[in-house]
């Protein structure tokens, strides 16, 4: 498959389509990735012939029928896996590991739930990742916690905080080193609705002011169309890139005057995402089934 046009509605026109094209922060090149089976001899492809391009600022999110390959394309600019064919390069580099540059938000928060959550911040800046000196990690944790909202927990431990909290925690260590990408692997499906939508509403406005590029991956549509600029899908897999979808819509999206998830084309952006998803399901079940 080649580059992937972005699906756009009629008369809806992004401000920055105006400008000239801003060179791509990331970039997948025919990227083909799997896991090797060295017992069985074996090698699952999970990812085929997938190319595409991340905008420096751009929110980018992925959707896809499970296991469709969407945490094999993010551990791939995480620099996690390597493709078997293809690249993914960050700013014109080949990703050949993970770097300052990256940092990732997991879905189970991957705490240590021995260390308080100042000392699981300032982890992020103890390893190689980090590289902030010692005088400016107090500070860097400071703030990182402010604007996740937790000053004054630094000091309880993970088993004391609610999912929410924790994964607050979690933003946090992957704020602290201020890096340039935030890969977010479905970081709010353990959370109840009310946090979710607490958390995205909350995530909008960090981005906002951080201004850092996201790669989010999410298995709920109306999160995507409320966080992203763009909404990727793939298809089962092998995971290829089915369609690409601008959103379209202005933003902060969780304004409550605005209320932009009674819009119509909110509405519109929504039930296109649906149908695709639904074939997408219905194409794995039948194949599922015929096996
Ligand atoms: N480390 C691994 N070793 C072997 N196979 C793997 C490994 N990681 C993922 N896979 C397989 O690769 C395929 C894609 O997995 P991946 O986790 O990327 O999908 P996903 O779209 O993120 O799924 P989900 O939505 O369920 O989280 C799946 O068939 C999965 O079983």
């Amino acid at each position: 498959m080649g580059q992937v046009e972005a699906h756009s509605a009629p008369g809806a026109q992004r401000a920055a389509d105006d400008k000239a094209p801003e060179p791509a922060l990331i970039e997948a090149a025919h990227v083909t990735a799997g896991y090797d089976n060295r017992r069985e001899h074996t090698r699952l492809i999970a990812l085929r012939d997938v190319s595409l391009q991340v905008r420096p600022g751009e929110f980018l999110a992925i959707v896809g029928p499970s296991g469709c390959g969407k945490t094999t394309f993010i551990n791939l600019i995480a620099g996690f896996v390597k493709p078997i064919e293809g690249s993914v390069r960050v700013r014109g580099s080949e990703v050949t590991g993970p770097g300052a540059d990256r940092a990732m938000v997991f879905q189970d928060y991957a705490l240590l739930p021995w260390r308080t959550v100042e000392r699981n911040i300032r982890f992020a800046m103890e390893n190689r990742r980090g590289h902030v000196p010692k005088s400016e990690q107090a500070g860097r944790v400071a703030q990182a916690l402010e604007l996740v909202g937790l000053t004054g927990f630094e000091k309880s431990y993970p088993h004391e905080l609610s999912g929410g909290m924790r994964q607050r925690v979690g933003i946090a260590r992957a704020l602290v080193t201020e890096p340039e990408i935030l890969l977010m692997d479905e970081p709010f499906g353990a959370v109840d609705a009310m946090t979710r939508e607490a958390m995205q509403a909350e995530l909008e406005k960090i981005i906002a002011e951080t201004r850092q590029t996201v790669v989010f991956i999410t298995h709920s549509i109306d999160e995507a169309i409320l966080l992203a600029d763009r909404i990727v899908v793939i298809s089962k897999r092998p995971g290829t890139i089915r369609e690409v979808i601008d959103v379209d819509l202005p933003r902060p999206r969780f304004d409550e005057q605005a209320d932009v998830q009674r819009s119509p084309r909110f509405g519109e952006i929504r039930s296109h995402l649906w149908s695709l998803l639904a074939d997408e399901a219905l194409g794995a079940k039948q194949e599922g089934a015929s096996r």
